[in-house]
């Protein structure tokens, strides 16, 4: 066995010395031609391709590839070692395979599909169905042109046990800085169905927590860019995210994997640059404090609810009649007379409003109509009699040509808005209808607010839908494919608007209803979004096995769900095991501390010593609200070096020890986690406080630690081997 594993490390690292030799002669050839400056367009084109390829070449010298497949096609006379990485290489000189294989091309996709198994294995390539016998998979570490480590996870000639996690385990057990990274060695069968599903179609992920559906969603966009090279370009793709902090939480990810200028934002941000508005910064601190200050502190969510009702497509319909009767009685009664004796009849601006212009939407429209009475008005002007006449019907035309305009609806989405709600005064003519449909909760707080000034995310859909249907999409281009993570706080309607405003329904949305916590906005069951296409647009998918976390993390925090929500998205764990959770009460070994009535901080200070100590690089403390957690930051601020405050203000996350409240903690993840605070006080019986643990517990990779007051909430157990209670020995 050792005897094997010494002759393949040999075997390899003689490889990546010729690899290594082969790229340097590459990257020497490249850099040997010399760099066009000229104004030649095609010159230009392949200077650039040349620039990029240099760039690709150097980067990837450190790190050539990671994997190795050893395959014979059934019409192939013999097997062929394929060595796989971030990047495909040629050979200088003509070779039956490249130097390295990228990790998209239609054969690596065998590296991942491939699951062991004496069977023959099959992957589709543009010219059909290859099918063959996979007889070696290998994964190789290379750091900095340095071999370190080889590892088989099938060996069809070995008696070795068939493909393992081994390698899977070894990567999860590492340490997180403060970026999200790719995964490209070690994508799961499970993912890789998704990353390499086709282009045009919704597609529908739920996946537990630490499933990878961020980490997925990335490597998507990276192979759809390969994949569909023609069809789509990085700057029409678009991920929306949940905060500025998690984009750059995520922003690695994609320079990783060699590819750049895809847009990243949250759907306010976006809404607000397509709507040409700033939207007022009150919104999301206020919300949240709303509904996330204390325990049980959520009301009942019904249809009724505010963010559901808005986010429902019912607005739909009523934002459509609305618009519709707008259009109908857009143009203004009577005939237009710019001066007294010239005469451009309504039946005519009609025909040009209903006939002629009719493809346009009603504030295009609009505009066509207004100039093309402008024209008829010079036309008309050049038949005055005399310069004195000509000054004196130009004057008169202007003022009219004003008037005139302003006699048609005003075609603002805002204004529109707030008329459907009856928050301004409507015209006589509008029926009553709209606010018939509209629950009289929903219709009095949105007036209220809407009279302050105040617009919230549940506002926004029905805007765009607004601007769309009056000005269509700007002849703005649309997207080629949107991502959108945490989906579950996404309304129907939301993903309603954004797909007009992307080609062919191309969409990855990902989420996970158990941490539904925003779910007095967001979608209850995956349907809500799905019954939005035609069943051969979409396409759903479920990612059951978590990487995250260890072993007991995950059983433990499938205990709250369970128990707490009720729910059977529950999580399986990858064979990670790590050290128990750990249920601390403050009054546990504090008696000075408690008799001066502070143990909570002295507590939750003892726990964030010990964890930093550790060779852990990122800790987390969360607290409920974001009021405990800047109190619980102040207090320790001065004694913890690199310890950060997180609150929803932040674009940037830099790892280290930060001190947040859970619910912002959605979506980031951290080497150890300290959940304080996680007693009945804080945490409710509701399901959504369960949830609301639930996120915070499913954070950790390696390390997770509940301080309570002694009154833990009834979903929270104690378990087996997976919990211990009290501080460890060494405290
Ligand atoms: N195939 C894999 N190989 C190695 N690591 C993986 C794999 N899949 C996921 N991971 C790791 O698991 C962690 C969780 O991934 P990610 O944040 O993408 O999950 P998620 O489903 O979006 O989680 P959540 O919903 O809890 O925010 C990351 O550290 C990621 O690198």
């Amino acid at each position: 066995m050792e005897d094997d594993f010494q002759s393949a490390y040999q075997e390899e690292e003689d490889r990546l010395n010729g690899a290594l030799t082969e790229i340097d002669t590459v990257l020497e050839r490249l850099r040997s031609i010399p760099v066009y400056t000229g104004s030649e367009y095609t010159e230009q084109v392949l200077e650039d391709s040349r620039e990029q390829r240099r760039k690709d070449l150097a980067k990837l010298r450190q790190e050539p590839y990671f994997g190795r497949l050893d395959f014979q096609g059934n019409d192939e006379d013999e097997r062929k070692a394929l060595y796989i990485g971030k990047i495909g290489v040629d050979r200088e000189q003509v070779s039956d395979r490249p130097l390295v294989i990228d990790w998209r091309a239609p054969v690596a996709s065998l590296f991942y599909s491939f699951t062991g198994g004496t069977e023959p294995a099959s992957y589709e390539a543009p010219e059909g169905l290859i099918e063959g016998l996979v007889y070696l998979k290998r994964n190789v570490v290379i750091r900095k042109q340095i071999l370190e480590r080889v590892a088989d996870t099938y060996n069809r000639d070995s008696d070795a046990p068939a493909v393992s996690d081994e390698f899977l385990v070894y990567r999860l057990g590492e340490n997180k800085d403060n970026r999200l990274r790719d995964i490209v060695s070690t994508i799961q069968e499970e993912q890789d169905k998704i990353i390499r599903a086709a282009k045009n179609t919704a597609l529908i992920i739920q996946g537990v927590a630490g499933s990878g559906k961020t980490t997925v969603a990335l490597h998507r966009l990276a192979f759809l860019l390969y994949q569909y090279k023609e069809q789509v370009s990085a700057e029409k793709m678009i991920i929306f995210a949940p905060n500025r902090m998690f984009l750059d939480y995520i922003s690695d990810v994609l320079p990783e994997l060699g590819v750049g200028n895809i847009a990243q934002s949250t759907f306010p941000d976006w809404a607000a640059d397509v709507l040409g508005i700033t939207l007022p910064e009150q919104d999301t601190a206020e919300t949240m404090n709303r509904w996330f200050e204390t325990a049980g502190s959520m009301p009942e969510i019904t249809e009724e609810t505010p963010g559901r009702f808005k986010g429902s497509t019912v607005l739909m319909e009523v934002i459509e009649s609305t618009i519709k009767l707008l259009e109908t009685g857009a143009v203004p009664e009577g005939d237009f007379i710019p001066w007294e004796g010239a005469v451009l009849r309504r039946s005519m601006i009609l025909r040009w409003h209903n006939e002629e212009y009719a493809p346009y939407p009603p504030a295009k429209r609009k505009e066509r109509v207004m100039a093309r009475i402008h024209r008829w008005i010079e036309m008309e002007l050049k038949k005055s009699p005399s310069q004195a006449a000509l000054k004196e019907r130009k004057k008169k035309a202007a003022a009219r040509e004003k008037t005139y305009s302003g006699k048609w609806p005003k075609y603002d989405p805002l204004m529109i808005y707030k008329q459907i709600f009856r928050a301004v005064k409507v015209p006589e003519h509008w029926p009553a209808a709209a606010p018939e449909i509209i629950p009289q909760g929903v219709l009095k707080e949105t007036v209220k607010e809407l009279k302050k000034g105040i617009l919230r995310e549940e506002d926004l859909p029905p805007l765009l839908y607004i601007h769309y249907l009056l000005s269509g999409n700007d002849g703005g281009d649309r997207f080629d494919h949107i991502v959108i993570d945490e989906a579950q706080d996404f309304s129907p309607f939301q993903i309603a608007v954004l797909d007009l405003y992307v080609k062919g329904h191309s969409f990855t949305i990902l989420g996970d209803l158990s941490q539904g916590i925003h779910a007095y906005k967001g979608v209850h069951a995956w349907e809500e979004m799905q019954t939005l296409f035609a069943p051969e647009h979409t396409a759903y998918h479920a990612l059951t096995r978590s990487y995250r976390s260890t072993m007991e993390i995950i059983e433990f925090a499938n205990g709250i769900l369970s128990s707490g929500v009720g729910s059977s998205l529950l999580a399986v764990p990858v064979f990670r095991s790590g050290n128990p959770v750990r249920l601390i009460s403050y009054a546990d070994r504090q008696p000075a501390a408690a008799a001066a009535g502070s143990e909570r901080l002295s507590a939750v200070r003892t726990a964030l010593g010990a964890l930093s100590g550790c060779e852990y690089r990122t800790v987390a403390v969360l607290t409920r609200s974001l009021r405990e957690a800047a109190e619980l930051y102040d207090a320790l601020a001065g004694q913890f070096e690199d310890l950060h405050l997180i609150d929803g203000s932040m674009t940037e996350y830099r790892g280290g020890l930060s001190v947040l409240p859970v619910y912002l903690s959605k979506g980031l993840e951290f080497d150890a986690v300290i959940l304080a605070d996680a007693d009945s006080g804080h945490y409710g019986e509701a399901a959504w406080d369960a949830k609301l643990m639930y996120v915070g517990c499913t954070r950790a990779l390696h390390e997770l630690w509940l301080l309570h007051d002694g009154q833990l909430p009834p979903y929270v157990q104690l378990l087996g081997e997976e919990t211990v209670s009290g501080w460890p020995d060494s405290q």
